[in-house]
């Protein structure tokens, strides 16, 4: 038998692990998930960077696991704050656990059906992501959200059905304060 070898790697203090995959999503990678495209269109113009990912990815495997740090910057469109894109897992019964290192946000999660959660998190912040519901990440702050998120090697994602319905609450900032509202567009 032919084994895997076992491996250490230090989370630097910006969420960066050293020899990662790196992934960035900027605003333009993001068309159509926002709720206010007026708004959309204008911080376009900057195309700021909403996510950086930093993934330590094994063979789609059943039984393996893989983990990554997102490091998802400060910033709003309209009264919406940033967000990550948000999926399923392909293969929906997949869990995955997320692990909050700095900063400040929540986990949005919803069923197929439409029932949403919301999952606060601060540094040291465990978030159990059960089998079959989506989940997003948003930054309710005003410094980087940098969190882990382990989950396994064959799970996939699968981001057509939020692209499309989007979550049914959108987490927005009114007079000071953080809000899940409906989203008028949620179908
Ligand atoms: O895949 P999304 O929805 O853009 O969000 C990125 C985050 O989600 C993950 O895919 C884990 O669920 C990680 O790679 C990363 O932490
Ligand atoms: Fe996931």
């Amino acid at each position: 038998m032919e084994y895997k070898r076992p491996f250490g790697v230090r989370i630097d203090e910006n969420g960066v692990i050293p020899g990662a995959k790196k992934l960035v999503r900027r605003l333009s990678d993001m068309r159509g998930y926002f709720y206010d495209e007026k708004a959309y269109e204008e911080l376009l113009k900057e195309d700021p960077v909403v996510y950086e990912v930093y993934a330590v990815e094994q063979e789609e495997k059943d039984g393996d696991l893989n983990f990554a740090t997102t490091i998802l910057y400060p910033g709003k469109v309209g009264k919406e704050f940033f967000f990550t894109k948000g999926h399923f897992h392909a293969k929906a019964d997949r869990a995955e656990i997320y692990y909050a290192l700095k900063g400040k946000g929540g986990m949005l999660l919803q069923t197929p059906e439409g029932e949403v959660e919301w999952v606060p998190m601060e540094p040291g912040t465990v978030v159990y992501v059960p089998p079959y519901w989506a989940h997003r990440t948003v930054n309710t702050g005003d410094e980087p959200f940098i969190f882990l998120a382990i989950y396994p090697a064959d799970a996939g994602h699968d981001y057509g059905s939020i692209k499309e319905k989007g979550f049914a609450k959108l987490v927005v900032e009114e007079n000071g304060e953080v809000k899940l509202i409906d989203n008028p567009r949620w179908k």
